[in-house]
């Protein structure tokens, strides 16, 4: 690297990864004697991004949400090579194309180092809170490094283990993560740092005194915001139903507009933060009351569900308004069957309900409950006290599956979180070796005020 590198003066953390011996370096934007940052480029190109309204910054689909349209939280665009995470768009600027903050962004990157042949960039931005799920970039192709240069506002980055039930299968696989165009110990040792330390991580634990359920919950709740628990899974509907609801800035008459696929680019929020602010605050309110009213459905399904097994199908009362028996059974539907194949279970069989009005079309209006004989059959729910047609239906709650209940919350704290990194303005942060994206999995979130980052990498052959 350069001694002209607008990266020399950065200090430099190398985290070792316990799986694969992966690297994560943190070079960090250096600071003035104040202690205030002094990266005069990296502000630069911070104003640029927030000024230039032209850069096309939006909100994506992911590929594997082509049927829902789920969005994205984070905006952003590509830039040279098609990379998978939004190639669905068929989208790509080229570099000579692309806005001058990012060509010059993306020279100082190549600059720093050039062995890596860099040839795609993937722009960012997030508004705050707004993160980047788990994930790995794990392209077909993708080189042995992955740069991601930050703007703005800090952000936290995780690194967890990728899969804890195939730990043991990586273990034994020594996977070859010398890239050998580019030597980063030679990187970090370079003597224009100022200073550089190695770590090697250690999976953060909880304390071993924690015995109480609901502080192992918690504390589960904060290193695992992203597993797949119900509560995480309602989260991502609500932002979901968020995305439909969300309105675009037309700039011809300067108003939002209701939209479903596209929201404003992040430039023109920027600019008219207070106006879509407000507009989010109607929407969220929006949707608290249909969560409520959808919570209420839930629990009347639940009821009707703890009801069911409890009655004895030869009373039925039902006692839920709206809601009326279409099958009296005046008759016992088991007489006839032979006595050896006569459980005996049938007392507990409910009556088949119907709705006096038809429920709103709507996926998951109805329910299979599983009898003591492991008979299922469908309860129909009464229609809600309030139309929906505001909010399109949640689907089906996905179950947290067996597996994962029989885990403790303590043993999963242990295997999965490995590393929380504080990215500031101005830091560089390289993931360097496959074996990053092969055990680990990585998460991003703003927690100030806009980011952007720009993330390099190479893909396909060098
Ligand atoms: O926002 C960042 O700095 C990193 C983004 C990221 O994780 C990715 O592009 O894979």
């Amino acid at each position: 690297m350069s001694p002209n590198s607008v990266f020399h003066r950065h200090k430099a953390t190398v985290f070792v990864l316990p799986i694969g011996g992966g690297r994560v370096y943190h070079l960090r934007s250096p600071v003035n004697d104040n202690g205030a940052a002094d990266s005069e480029l990296a502000d630069k190109i911070l104003e640029a991004f927030k000024n230039d309204s032209d850069l096309p910054l939006s909100r994506r689909t992911f590929k594997a949400h082509q049927i829902s349209k789920f969005l994205s939280q984070q905006f952003s665009f590509n830039v040279g090579h098609e990379y998978r995470y939004i190639n669905n768009q068929n989208e790509s600027t080229s570099f000579e194309n692309s806005p001058i903050p990012v060509k010059i962004a993306f020279e100082h990157i190549q600059t720093a180092v050039p062995a890596l042949n860099l040839n795609e960039l993937l722009v960012l931005g997030y508004l705050k809170g707004q993160k980047m799920n788990f994930h790995t970039d794990d392209e077909k192709g993708l080189g042995a490094s992955v740069i991601s240069w930050s703007f703005g506002s800090s952000a936290e980055m995780w690194f967890r283990e990728r899969n804890p039930q195939r730990k043991n299968e990586f273990r034994n696989d020594v996977c070859s993560d010398s890239n050998n165009d580019f030597d980063p110990t030679m990187l970090v040792k370079a003597p224009y740092f100022d200073a550089f330390e190695s770590r090697h991580v250690q999976p953060i634990t909880p304390p071993k005194s924690i015995s109480d359920e609901n502080q192992k919950y918690n504390m589960m709740e904060t290193f695992y915001e992203d597993t797949d628990t119900d509560e995480d899974f309602e989260a991502a509907l609500i932002l979901q139903e968020m995305s439909k609801y969300s309105r675009s800035f037309n700039s011809d008459t300067e108003s939002m507009e209701p939209s479903f696929h596209t929201l404003p680019p992040l430039s023109m929020l920027i600019q008219n933060v207070n106006k879509w602010k407000e507009d989010e605050e109607k929407q969220r309110h929006e949707l608290e009351r249909i969560s409520q009213m959808q919570k209420q459905h839930f629990l009347w399904i639940k009821q009707e569900q703890d009801r069911k097994v409890q009655t004895n199908w030869h009373q039925p009362s039902p006692s839920i308004p709206g809601l009326q028996m279409i099958q009296p059974y005046n008759n016992d539907p088991l007489q006839h069957i032979p006595p050896e194949n006569n459980t005996g279970c049938q007392a507990s069989r409910p009556p088949a309900w119907k709705v006096e009005s038809p429920p709103p079309a709507r996926r998951g209006n109805s329910i299979k409950i599983p009898g003591p004989c492991k008979t299922a059959y469908t309860v129909k729910p009464p229609t809600l006290t309030e139309p929906s047609n505001l909010a399109p239906p949640l689907p089906k709650k996905r179950k947290r599956s067996a597996k994962l209940d029989s885990e403790t919350a303590e043993h999963k704290v242990i295997k999965r979180v490995c590393l929380k990194i504080l990215l500031k303005h101005g830091d560089l942060l390289i993931m360097d070796g496959r074996s990053v994206q092969k055990h680990y999995e990585h998460s991003i979130q703003s927690i100030e005020d806009v980011r952007f980052a720009i993330t390099a990498r190479r893909i396909g052959e060098p």
